[in-house]
């Protein structure tokens, strides 16, 4: 009689540690609570300058910015604020690795540091030197529909011009030969052709170690992209809609940043999504007839296909 009271004593108690402990590992993958460094006492002083472990390595103008900032929401994650162009720019390569890391934010044990230089994806020597520093790291790419990216990146040179008080040339003066066909010299529509570029990536790096995010949908549902952006970094899933509001004056979604009791709101500045000058739909057409196939060859590359218009 008394033992097999004690029997049942054991089996419910067993029965109730068990319970709390299943509930608890759910709760952690699924997000909903975070054993987090900087949810616990942890002394902040620990905090020091690591290597990133991963990088936004383009491309220009794909959105790179915009990705940076909202993966930034997430607790775990503490990002470079200005673009660091260490393995681009021959100078800085020059410093060493351990300028590099000092370049980083300081993080805590389980913290991702990560930076974005836009040019890090079309430039020669850079896949190379990241794969000598961390064979490893995790890559993140910005693809936008190529002829988008083309007109942002004029826009951006033709602003800069202008704001020093310079002329600059038509978009179809800079983009097409005089007998139409299309100045693949002209930077702005060589950096649009991405099967190119990532050849050389996945010379060094297999395909898992690079997550392509869609900057069309990043501009129009970031939440999708950025549940994409942990799940391949392999964070608790934190980033919600919730997390961001669409500012109708700005045409884009704006952040709200958890960083206090009252969220601070934050836009991306505004050399980000300015009018672009008016193309003609011509120019668009034939634009898009020639990316259409380099497109599809990056489709079959990568296994994936971004839909992007044909004409
Ligand atoms: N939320 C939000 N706010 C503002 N802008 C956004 C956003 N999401 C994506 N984008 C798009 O990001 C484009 C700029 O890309 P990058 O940051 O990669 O540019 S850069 O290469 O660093 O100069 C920028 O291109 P432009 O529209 O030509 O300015 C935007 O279209």
């Amino acid at each position: 009689m008394w033992t097999s009271k004690v029997s049942r004593f054991l089996q419910v108690a067993i029965l109730i540690v068990a319970t709390v402990h299943l509930t608890g590992m759910v709760l952690v993958k699924f997000g909903k609570f975070h054993i987090h460094p900087v949810d616990t006492q942890v002394d902040n002083s620990s905090a020091i300058h690591r290597l990133p472990e991963c990088i936004v390595i383009g491309v220009r103008k794909g959105g790179t910015r915009a990705l940076l900032d909202m993966i930034n929401l997430h607790s775990q994650v503490k990002i470079a604020k200005a673009e660091v162009h260490f393995f681009d720019i021959e100078t800085n390569f020059h410093l060493g690795l351990e300028w590099y890391k000092s370049q980083m934010p300081k993080t805590m044990p389980g913290e991702l540091a990560i930076e974005k230089s836009p040019s890090y994806f079309v430039t020669e020597s850079v896949p190379q030197r990241i794969f000598a520093m961390n064979p490893q790291i995790l890559l993140l790419l910005v693809l936008r529909d190529p002829v988008t990216r083309l007109i942002s990146d004029y826009t951006q040179i033709m602003y800069n011009h202008l704001e020093r008080g310079r002329t600059f040339k038509s978009f179809e003066e800079l983009v097409f030969f005089p007998n139409k066909s299309v100045n693949t010299g002209y930077e702005a529509v060589a950096k649009s052709i991405y099967v190119q570029y990532i050849h050389r990536w996945m010379h060094f790096f297999p395909k898992n170690q690079i997550h392509i995010v869609n900057g069309d949908r990043l501009i129009h549902q970031p939440w999708h992209e950025l549940r994409k952006v942990e799940q391949f970094l392999g964070l608790p899933l934190q980033i919600e809609k919730n997390d961001f509001f669409f500012n109708s004056t700005k045409g884009f979604h704006c952040l709200k940043k958890k960083t206090s009791s009252n969220p601070e709101l934050h836009c991306l500045t505004k050399s980000k999504g300015r009018a672009h000058p008016n193309i003609t739909d011509e120019t668009k057409t034939r634009l898009r007839k020639f990316y259409a196939q380099f497109n599809y060859d990056l489709y079959n590359v990568v296994d994936r296909d971004f839909g992007w218009p044909e004409e």
